[in-house]
C-alpha cells in the first residue's frame, strides 16, 4: 500500500465540502500532528479483504446470502479485553449458526467491531445541573465522564483507537482462525449460558441437530475445512473524517483508495448530505459501503446516493440500512424498495430495527422494546415479500454480556428493571439472550420468506 499525500489526494476532497458531525478539536496543530502519526501506521486491514467482503454482499444483493452485522453502539477503549471481544464475537457465531441452520442460507458475518468509536448526537452539548459541557461522541474524540476536561476532543484520542482497533482485530482474527469458531465449537460457545436461559437452551438444541448434521457429513467421509474457520468482517460508521481519510490509502494492487481501517465502513443517518462531505469521501474508496436510511428518505435521495456511490451497480459495492421504526417501515419502505430496483441497481437491502424504536423511560434510560425491534423486522420481511426482493440482513446493536439495556425478551427485562445492567455508552444494545431470541425468529421469517 503506498503512503504519500499525492497518492491519497482522492481521499482528501472532501475537505472542501461541509462535514457534519465533526468534534471541535481545541488545537489544530495537535490534530495535524496525529494525522501525519495516523499517516505512517500499517493499514488495519489488506484491501484484497474489502474486495472478498465486496463479493459476499454481491451474494448478499443479488439474494444467495443474508448479512447479519451487529455489535455495540460504541466499543469502549477500557473494553479492549478478551472477554469483552471473546462474548460478543460468540454471540454472533452463536446467531450465525442459528441463522445458517434454522433459515438454510449462508450467513456474511460483520461485527461493529474493532472501529465503532465515534458516535453521531442529536445535540452538540449536555447539560447537567445548570453546567454545560460537549457532548459524549465517543471514545475516539471525549470522555464519557461529564467533566470539563474529559469532554474536551483530544485528537490524541484518534491514535488510541487506532491501537485499540488494531488489538481487537488481531484477537478476533484469531478467534476466527484459531480454532475457537470452529463449528466443532457450537456447544462451547454455550457453555455459560445454557442452563439459565431458555434461548440458551433453545440454542443447545440446535447445537445438537448441528453436531448429528457434521457426524453424518464425516461418516460419509466428507469433513470441510470450512467449518474449522469462520470468515469474519470489521465495520463501523465512517464518521470523523480526519482518521478515516488518514487511513485511506493507494492498493498497490490495483491503484485504487481504500478505507483500510475496517472492511465495510456506513454513513450514518445524520451525515449522508448528498453534497456534504461524508458522501465524497464514501464515493472514493472501493469499500463495501453501507448507508442508513432513516424514515424521511425520499426515493429519489436514493436514487442519488447510488448514482454517487455505485455508478457502476456492481451488486455488493452499496447496501441500504433502512431503521424507518417499527410503525413507519411498511409506509415508507415499499416506495424506497420498488423505485430503486426500477432503476436497474442491486443493492443489498439490510433492516436495522434499533435506531427508529428509541425511547426515554421514565426512569431517564434510552431504551428500546424487543417487541419493536421484531416488528420492525417482520414489517422489513413483508414488505420485500410483497415486492419479490431480498430481505438480506439485519444490522443491530448487541452485546455479548447480560445488560438491561433493552426490555422484552424471553428473559423478559422491564423497564423497572434497566438500571440493574445499564452499561452502554450511548444507545441500548441487546443482551445475548435478545439476541439469540432474534436470531432465532429472524430465522423463522427468512425459512417462510
Ligand atoms: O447510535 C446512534 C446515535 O449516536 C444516537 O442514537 C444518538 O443519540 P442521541 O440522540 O442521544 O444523541
Ligand atoms: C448512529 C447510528 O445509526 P443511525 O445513523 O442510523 O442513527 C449507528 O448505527 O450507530
Amino acid at each position: 500500500m503506498t503512503v504519500n499525500a499525492e497518492s491519497t489526494a482522492g481521499g482528501n476532497t472532501w475537505r472542501d465540502l461541509p462535514a457534519a458531525q465533526q468534534p471541535e478539536w481545541p488545537n489544530p496543530e495537535a490534530l495535524r500532528d496525529v494525522i501525519a502519526d495516523l499517516q505512517s501506521y500499517p493499514p488495519l486491514v489488506f484491501a484484497g479483504e474489502c474486495d472478498l467482503l465486496r463479493s459476499r454482499m454481491g451474494a448478499v444483493a443479488r439474494g444467495e446470502a443474508f448479512l447479519l452485522q451487529g455489535g455495540d453502539c460504541a466499543e469502549a477503549f477500557d473494553a479492549v479485553s478478551a472477554d469483552h471481544i471473546r462474548s460478543k464475537l460468540k454471540t454472533l457465531l452463536q446467531m450465525g449458526a442459528v441463522l445458517t441452520y434454522a433459515a438454510s442460507v449462508p450467513v456474511v458475518k460483520v461485527g461493529r467491531i474493532a472501529g465503532q468509536y465515534s458516535k453521531p448526537r442529536s445535540k452538540p452539548t449536555e447539560t447537567r445541573d445548570g453546567v454545560t459541557l460537549p457532548t459524549y461522541r465517543g471514545d475516539s474524540v471525549n470522555g464519557f465522564e461529564f467533566t470539563a476536561e474529559a469532554r474536551t476532543p483530544d485528537p490524541e484520542r484518534l491514535k488510541r483507537m487506532y491501537h485499540a482497533s488494531a488489538a481487537t482485530l488481531n484477537l478476533v482474527r484469531a478467534f476466527a482462525t484459531g480454532g475457537y469458531a470452529d463449528l466443532r465449537q457450537v456447544h462451547a460457545w454455550n457453555q455459560d449460558f445454557v442452563r439459565s436461559s431458555p434461548s440458551g437452551q433453545r440454542y443447545e438444541a440446535l447445537a445438537r441437530e448441528i453436531d448429528s448434521a457434521m457426524n453424518f457429513m464425516k461418516a460419509c467421509g466428507t469433513d470441510p475445512e470450512e467449518f474449522k474457520t469462520v470468515e469474519f468482517y470489521s465495520s463501523h460508521e465512517a464518521l470523523i473524517l480526519d482518521y478515516e481519510s488518514a487511513l485511506t490509502r493507494v492498493d498497490s494492487r490495483t491503484g485504487k483508495l481504500y478505507d483500510v481501517s475496517g472492511h465495510m465502513v456506513w454513513i450514518g443517518e445524520r451525515t449522508r448530505q448528498l453534497d456534504g462531505a461524508h458522501i465524497e469521501f464514501a464515493s472514493r474508496i472501493r469499500n463495501p459501503i453501507g448507508v442508513k436510511l432513516g424514515p424521511k428518505t425520499s426515493p429519489e435521495d436514493a436514487l442519488t446516493l447510488i448514482d454517487r456511490l455505485d455508478p457502476e451497480r456492481e451488486p455488493g459495492r452499496l447496501t441500504f440500512i433502512t431503521r424507518m421504526g417499527a410503525d413507519k417501515i411498511r409506509d415508507r419502505l415499499p416506495e424506497l424498495v420498488e423505485k430503486v430496483t426500477a432503476s436497474g441497481a442491486r443493492v443489498a437491502w439490510v433492516c436495522d430495527p434499533m435506531h427508529g424504536n428509541t425511547f426515554e423511560a421514565a426512569s431517564g434510560h434510552k431504551t428500546r422494546r424487543f417487541d419493536d425491534v421484531l416488528d420492525e423486522v417482520k414489517g422489513f420481511f413483508e414488505v420485500h415479500k410483497g415486492l419479490g426482493t431480498h430481505p438480506g440482513g439485519i444490522h443491530v446493536e448487541l452485546t455479548g454480556d447480560d445488560v438491561t439495556e433493552c426490555v422484552g425478551g424471553g428473559d423478559e427485562i422491564f423497564v423497572d428493571d434497566l438500571h440493574q445492567r445499564y452499561e452502554t455508552a450511548c444507545d441500548p444494545r441487546l443482551n445475548r439472550s435478545q439476541s439469540l431470541d432474534l436470531a432465532f425468529l429472524v430465522a423463522e421469517m427468512y425459512r417462510q420468506q
